[in-house]
């Protein structure tokens, strides 16, 4: 599935119409429910080569990491790890960032956490605010980690990827931005 056939499958799949609150605050008269893509092997296989073939090539310095904030990260990160190690490249592990600690067991904030030093591709499934990945960026770097790139399959135009460019000095790149969906026009 390359490009156009995902922003259809998105269009078809994802996109709602009508008022919706947001996870920032605020409310919209659009959402992109994502869930229904990263949790669709249809979507989400040709999603991974993406991010294999088109993001992580353009980081410099190259990724060691993929790294996010539960849950828009889980699948997405899964999803890239599994490819790359099929397909033999050495992206092959991922840390989640839990919204907070878990309070039994590993006690753990960050699963999966790695040595210090990684260089993180940050992924997401929507940037509106930023403020999720930005929350992760922050775990990520108090983790002792650097921020090579962030990836998400939705710029929803609202701002927050121009404030996490500024804020992390990292490259934001979207598979998709709000004005790739004509449909929202009506
Ligand atoms: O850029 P932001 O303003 O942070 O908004 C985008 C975030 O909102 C949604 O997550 P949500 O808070 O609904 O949580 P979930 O992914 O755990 O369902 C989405 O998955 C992004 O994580
Ligand atoms: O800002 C949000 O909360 C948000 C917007 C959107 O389009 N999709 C989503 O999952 N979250």
């Amino acid at each position: 599935m390359k490009h156009k056939k995902m922003r259809q499958f998105l269009a078809d799949h994802c996109l709602l119409a009508g008022e919706i609150q947001l996870s920032g605050g605020g409310t919209a008269n659009f959402y992109f429910d994502c869930k229904r893509a990263t949790l669709n092997g249809e979507f989400l296989t040709p999603l991974a080569d993406w991010l294999l073939d088109e993001v992580a090539p353009a980081l410099s310095p190259s990724p060691t990491l993929i790294g996010g904030p539960t849950l828009g990260a889980d699948f997405i990160a899964a999803a890239a790890i599994m490819r790359a190690t099929q397909r033999n490249l050495p992206l092959c592990r991922a840390s989640i960032v839990r919204k907070e600690a878990k309070k039994h067991g590993t006690k753990s904030l960050i699963e999966n956490e790695q040595p210090s030093g990684q260089q993180v591709l940050v992924v997401e499934d929507v940037i509106t605010t930023g403020g999720s990945i930005a929350y992760a960026c922050d775990e990520l770097l108090a983790a002792g980690h650097k921020i090579a790139g962030i990836a998400a399959i939705i710029d929803r135009e609202a701002g927050g990827k121009q404030k996490l460019e500024t804020q992390y000095n990292a490259p934001v790149m979207a598979l998709f931005t709000k004005s790739d969906f004509p449909e929202l026009n009506g």
